[in-house]
């Protein structure tokens, strides 16, 4: 007993350390597999000793809260959800009874309240009974109904995620923050936990409800899919879901598993929910879970293989990020070798070494992960030299994550990431220029500094010697390279490798400054921050950069190949050039305000937030409301248009 004592202390004290970096710090320092492999010998443990010991994560939902957010107690609790691996426990579990199945969205859940039709309040589950205030980043969720038809109060659970797309996309432009992010969860969490609500809108973060408290007026006939039908009468996106019942329900979770690799929004899994309201909550609720819903987890496709060394990939931030190269598996159809292991953290717990015995599985059937280490001989080393430029290596420690960056300022891989990102396709577009290639020509002491890449044709007799070189690919890189000297501004801004410009965020920039390279040279940080959507972290890096003499002699070596074309835009195009809009309310025709702001801005045309005299035109749909946006425009004699006008307008 002692012995069990013991150990469950001891898991307890992993979980929770796992459990407060997951949701404090938006970190993993475990993959969710070795989590719920230790949870599960937690459950076992305490079923066995009959004894739930303090601070069990079996009887406590959620974390700590530790921001500074304001806080709020939740009315009902907001509960975890039971768990099953095994279909036929859902048709079991399901009995006679109808089911709604949905896709179980992994982000933060949040509950919201409107009152008189309009949102009063948003919460996150925070520990289950107090959860973070955050109301103002709510309200900046892209497909928020900012005005509901209904009047009373109303409150509805749901979840808060940025989809895969955005993330892809945000991953590009946040360049240092993307060795925190690992996935849309951890950046959604960390973009609504925010004090500034500037932040979360720019994160396109998305809210889908999952349930919708009674209200008195309505009569729902004891259905929670008349509720969802309800809400999404109002509104709301509510999460993807389809009715089942025991028999059809296998063959609903092979259409969702089908699905998975193309939706765009993050899923952990699956939920079952009984649709009978008064039967769900007949059945009351554990300390932890309620019994009117169960969670579906995929049952990963699980693989033993070796390991066989732990690469460590240096990257342009300076992070060298370890990664597990394994004997090759297959894995939910396709053939997989390598798994990110994200930090020292992460393999310091995991004890890997060399010839390990380990098993890997596609975390969510995509991400390749590691899920154990059944050898754990502990012995890879974290080299305290950098692989690409042999300099110190240095352990960086931040919340209780340990991470290995090279801080030499001129290590080789961001030299050579920055190589492979100014030949990108974004940037000036080289074909053939793989990394490894850009790795031989270096060690040759042909490139140092970018605009080395212009004099490579000189050295022929040099390179088509080289392994992986011969006349015919010399001749087509050669190609390749005068026909990227001709480069829109943008572009060659991107290429630049400039620190958090990403390819929209050189636009803007170019657009604003009338494409005058000299002038955005010249800038300085707050000449930036007057543009909408640049921020001052975006402004200070830009002046930052050209500050530095360094930087500004590879500008001028550049230009002396470069030839800067101006971005030839059709006239039709410029429809909109020198109109500032400024967009409010729902909108019909667009899908979003994000689509519609496109829309303006490839036209020539600015949107920004408010109403000013700077202002030509309002668009919202409600012309006769008397939102302060309206009074203002009202005021200032700019005229409101509709979207349908906005669409005559541009046609
Ligand atoms: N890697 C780590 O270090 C680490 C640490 C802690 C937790 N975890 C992971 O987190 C899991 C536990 O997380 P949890 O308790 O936060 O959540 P959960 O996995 O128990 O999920 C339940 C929650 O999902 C939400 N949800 C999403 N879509 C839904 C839908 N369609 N219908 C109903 N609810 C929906 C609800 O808020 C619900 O409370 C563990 O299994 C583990 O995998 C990992
Ligand atoms: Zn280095």
């Amino acid at each position: 007993m002692k012995d069990k004592f013991d150990r469950m202390k001891e898991l307890i004290q992993i979980l929770s350390e796992a459990s407060k970096a997951y949701y404090q710090e938006n970190k993993e320092i475990m993959s969710n597999f070795e989590y719920d492999k230790l949870y599960d010998e937690l459950l076992e443990l305490e079923k066995e000793t009959d004894t739930v010991l303090a601070d069990s994560p079996s009887v406590h939902v959620g974390y700590e809260l530790l921001t500074s957010l304001e806080k709020e107690a939740h009315t009902s609790p907001m509960l975890s959800l039971d768990k099953t691996k095994e279909v036929g426990e859902l048709a079991e579990w399901l009995g006679d009874q109808k089911g709604l199945l949905s896709w179980k969205l992994d982000g933060l859940t949040i509950v919201l309240t409107y009152q008189d039709g309009v949102l009063s309040k948003a919460v996150t589950r925070g520990n289950g009974e107090v959860g973070e205030v955050v109301t103002n980043n709510a309200r900046v969720f892209v497909n928020l109904p900012k005005k509901i038809a209904y009047k009373g109060n109303l409150v509805i659970r749901g979840e808060a995620v940025i989809h895969y797309s955005d993330f892809k996309r945000m991953n590009e432009e946040l360049e240092d923050l993307d060795s925190r992010y690992k996935n849309p969860r951890n950046l959604c969490s960390g973009s609504v936990r925010q004090l500034n609500n500037e932040v979360t809108a720019k994160r396109n973060v998305r809210f889908y409800g999952f349930s919708v408290a009674d209200v008195p007026d309505v009569d729902f006939h004891n259905s929670v899919e008349e509720k969802f039908i309800w809400a999404k009468g109002l509104g709301f996106d509510m999460v993807d879901y389809v009715t089942v019942t025991s028999d059809t329900v296998a063959s609903e979770v092979e259409s969702f598993s089908k699905k998975i690799e193309s939706n765009d929004q993050p899923s952990d899994g699956l939920v079952l929910i009984y649709d009978d309201i008064a039967y769900g909550r007949s059945l009351g609720t554990t300390a932890k879970f309620p019994r009117d819903s169960i969670a579906f987890k995929w049952a990963d496709e699980i693989a033993e293989t070796t390991l066989e060394e732990i690469e460590w990939s240096p990257s342009r931030t300076g992070l060298i990020n370890p990664v597990a190269i394994f004997d090759p598996v297959e894995l939910e159809g396709s053939t997989v070798s390598r798994a990110s292991l994200h930090n020292i953290s992460v393999m310091e717990e995991l004890e890997l070494g060399v010839g390990d015995q380990i098993s890997v599985y596609k975390a969510n059937m995509i991400i390749p992960q590691l899920a154990q280490n059944h050898t754990r001989s502990g012995n890879a080393a974290i080299p305290d030299t950098c692989p690409a430029c042999g300099g110190k290596t240095e352990i960086e420690e931040e919340n209780g994550i340990r991470t290995l960056v090279c801080p030499n300022q001129f290590c080789s891989a961001k030299k050579i990431k920055l190589f492979s990102h100014f030949v990108s396709r974004d940037a000036m577009n080289v074909d053939g220029l793989s990394e490894a290639s850009l790795h031989k020509l270096m060690e040759k002491g042909l490139l140092t500094e970018l605009y080395d890449l212009y004099t490579l044709k000189e050295h022929k007799e040099e390179i088509v010697e080289m392994e992986g070189f011969g006349e015919k690919s010399f001749s087509n890189l050669v190609d390749a390279i005068e026909q990227s000297k001709k480069a829109t501004l943008p572009k060659f801004l991107y290429g630049l490798g400039i620190a958090n410009v990403g390819l929209s965020n050189a636009k803007l920039i170019c657009r604003h400054f009338g494409d005058d390279l000299d002038a955005i040279r010249t800038a300085q940080a707050e000449d930036f921050t007057v543009i909408d959507g640049i921020g001052p972290i975006i402004g200070e890096s830009v002046s930052q950069y050209f500050l530095l003499e360094n930087n500004r002699q590879t500008v001028d070596g550049l230009l002396e190949y470069v030839e800067i074309q101006k971005q030839e835009e059709p006239d039709t195009e410029k429809k909109l050039e020198g109109k500032t809009f400024v967009i409010t309310g729902s909108l019909n025709h667009y899908e979003n305000r994000k689509q519609l702001q496109e829309q303006i801005e490839a036209l020539g045309g600015k949107a920004t937030g408010s109403v000013t005299k700077k202002t030509d035109y309002l668009i919202n749909n409600d012309r006769n409301s008397s939102s302060s946006k309206n009074k203002k425009a009202r005021e200032l004699e700019i005229p409101i248009l509709t979207e349908e006008e906005f669409m005559d307008m541009i046609k």
